[in-house]
């Protein structure tokens, strides 16, 4: 790694001669393929960007210009250019590099959002900043993926840009043709075609960002840093808002990303330290796609939407079985529930699966387009809770605070694989208005079979006494029980129930907690207006005294660490819960063994 060892920060580039940085090139694509293979992590997107990184750091003065990088899951090459090279190998680690652009890590790392689209917007106000302030010198740049630019909130950047002709923002696509799978839409065929043009030597009939009021320079070879320079150069002297057509090859110089036609190795998973176990459980969106291919072909009324991540949600087969019933509305999570509303005035069932962090962005659809107009759309939120590694903006954890609020929304967390697909069903087959299923990241696990059930929720645990009631949302259920034998051994005798439809509150489970002294509820998302504090709520409208307390994350933002550290951290643990329920719990008193069916008696 002779010339990498030589870089500490972006002003030793500038002495290097082209074939110079063609071998700083490989060092650093070497040095990621060997990091990221081990650590896991966006591999495909980084290899992609490589020679486009270092020219933009060679023709700009970072920190003094700022670079601004949609997503920012795209800046490893920037960490290893910027100082950050020795502590490469903790990347998404506890303590270590995040996995996107931080504050914390480096000046040269502005924004860290992590949720697509954002970069002009940003760009557009500091761009307004630096007008007001009189630091027009200071050149703001906003590199955007093509995928990243099929969001309506890229547009309505592009819009207010293109409107400043002399307010000088430049604006670099980086055009690989895919988002995770290739780009769609419209806009995907019109840089199809402005790529075609330059390859004929001709020009397009129209240029889209030439008709919003953008210079244009392109398209250019993302991996020729002489030709990317020139590019960058010359719109730094065009003055105004420009966009820099780059073409680029996601996953390049790793023969197995070149060759995966699925995602180029958009995500790699880190290398598994031991075998799976045999006969592991499934992970749940496994379990979910194998479901939904099964409705697939028992309704031709459903139909699945993806916000460009069909693999990732588990929609992969459902759309290789019925391509014609599969959407992919690129990077628009917001376009994607409003075209949900309009399915269902077609008269289809549609199933809309993403992550859960990026169904924040579709709440006001979620209220107007398909609560309003009780419109039986089923979302499927996978990642729900702490996911971790991806840190603190790719935690599920403030989707129950919103959408709880929703009027005639009803809301499902299986506990495991079994009640996944029970719930999945039931969603699909509710026609009086929307249904949200929400489940984490990672492995079912083994299924927990209920002891009873009644008036729909499931009894998971009973023992002698009432002394408590624990009210376990989805797969917290595992650790309820835990918690629940643990008391069991301290004299505390702890029942243990899954309302399984965690909204509305279930009315029967809010008369059950009467019959007990204390309750706890446990969930894997945000405390402030969860699915505890409903549940403490209507206790308090029915004039139950039983004190509740609520163990769920709190609100903060969670640092990347595993699932695990980040839980242990928010204080979700069998140690943690059981010590705080007995620090509460002056004597414990067995009484009696009761079953679900007298719950409420
Ligand atoms: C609002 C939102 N939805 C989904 C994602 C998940 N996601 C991360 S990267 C990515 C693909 C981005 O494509 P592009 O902008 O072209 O960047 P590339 O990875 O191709 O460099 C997606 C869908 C996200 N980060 N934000
Ligand atoms: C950048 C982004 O938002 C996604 O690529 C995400 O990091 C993937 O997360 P998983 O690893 O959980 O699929
Ligand atoms: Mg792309």
């Amino acid at each position: 790694m002779a010339l990498l060892d030589e870089i500490a920060a972006p002003r030793d580039l500038r002495g290097l001669s082209h074939p110079q940085l063609d071998q700083l090139s490989s060092e650093i694509r070497e040095l990621m393929i060997e990091a990221v293979c081990r650590s896991g992590g966006h591999l495909g997107p980084n290899l992609g960007v490589v020679e486009l990184t270092i020219a933009l750091h060679r023709v700009f003065d970072s920190p003094r210009d700022t670079l601004l990088w949609d997503i920012g899951h795209q800046t490893y090459v920037q960490k290893l250019l910027t100082g950050r090279r020795a502590a490469f190998g903790g990347l998404r680690t506890r303590d270590g590099l995040s996995g996107y652009a931080s504050r914390a890590e480096s000046e040269h790392d502005v924004i860290e959002n992590s949720h697509a689209s954002t970069v002009l917007g940003y760009a557009d106000g500091l761009a307004r900043a630096r007008e007001l302030s009189g630091e027009t010198d200071r050149a703001v740049v906003a590199v955007i993926g093509d995928g990243s630019l099929t969001g309506g909130l890229a547009w309505e950047g592009l819009n207010n840009l293109g409107g400043a002709p002399r307010r000088p923002v430049i604006v670099v696509l980086n055009d690989n043709e895919r988002s995770y799978a290739p780009t769609v839409g419209g806009l995907a065929a019109h840089l199809g075609r402005l790529r075609a043009a330059k390859d004929d030597g001709g020009t397009p009939g129209g240029n889209v960002f030439e008709e919003f009021g953008f210079g244009y320079v392109g398209p250019v070879d993302g991996h020729d840093i002489a030709a990317v320079e020139d590019a960058l150069g010359r719109a730094r002297a065009l003055g105004g808002p420009v966009v820099v057509h780059v073409v680029t090859e996601k996953g390049r110089g790793w023969e197995t990303a070149e060759t995966n036609e699925l995602d180029r190795c958009h995500v790699v998973r880190a290398t598994p330290t031991s075998a799976p176990a045999p006969g592991a459980a499934p992970a749940w969106t496994s379990v979910f796609s194998d479901e939904m291919v099964r409705i697939g072909a028992a309704r031709s009324d459903v139909v699945a939407i993806t916000a460009a991540m069909a693999e990732p949600v588990g929609l992969l087969e459902f759309q290789r079985e019925f391509p014609a019933r599969t959407v992919d509305v690129g990077i628009a999570e917001q376009h994607a529930a409003a075209a949900a509303a309009g399915l269902v005035l077609g008269g289809m069932h549609p199933v809309l699966a993403i992550y859960a962090t990026f169904g924040n962005r579709m709440i006001d659809q979620m209220v107007t387009d398909i609560a309003l107009h009780n419109a039986p759309v089923t979302l499927v939120m996978d990642r729900a809770g702490v996911t971790g590694d991806d840190g603190a903006s790719h935690n599920g954890m403030w989707d129950l605070t919103l959408f709880q609020a929703v009027p005639g929304i009803r809301i499902a967390a299986p506990r495991d694989g079994t009640r996944l697909r029970e719930l999945l069903r039931e969603a699909v087959s509710w026609d009086q208005g929307p249904t949200v299923l929400r489940f984490p990241k990672g492995s079912t696990g083994a299924d927990m079979p209920a002891i009873d059930t009644t008036d729909g929720f499931d009894v998971l645990h009973n023992a002698p006494g009432r002394d408590l009631l624990i009210v376990s949302v989805g797969p917290m259920a595992r650790l309820a029980l835990e918690v629940a034998e643990r008391l069991g051994d301290a004299g505390i005798g702890a029942t243990v129930v899954d309302p399984r439809w965690i909204a509305p509150v279930n009315p029967t489970l809010v008369k059950a907690a009467a019959y007990f002294k204390q309750v706890i509820t446990i969930e894997d998302s945000g405390r402030v207006g969860g699915v505890g504090a409903a549940f403490a709520q209507a206790l308090g409208d029915a004039g139950i005294g039983t004190p509740v307390r609520n163990f769920g994350l709190p609100r903060e933002f969670l640092d990347h660490g595993s699932r695990a550290q980040v839980l242990a951290h928010c204080g979700l643990t069998a140690d943690a819960v059981t010590a705080e329920v007995l620090a509460r719990t002056p004597s414990a008193s067995a009484v009696s063994g009761i079953s679900g069916r007298t719950l409420t008696s």
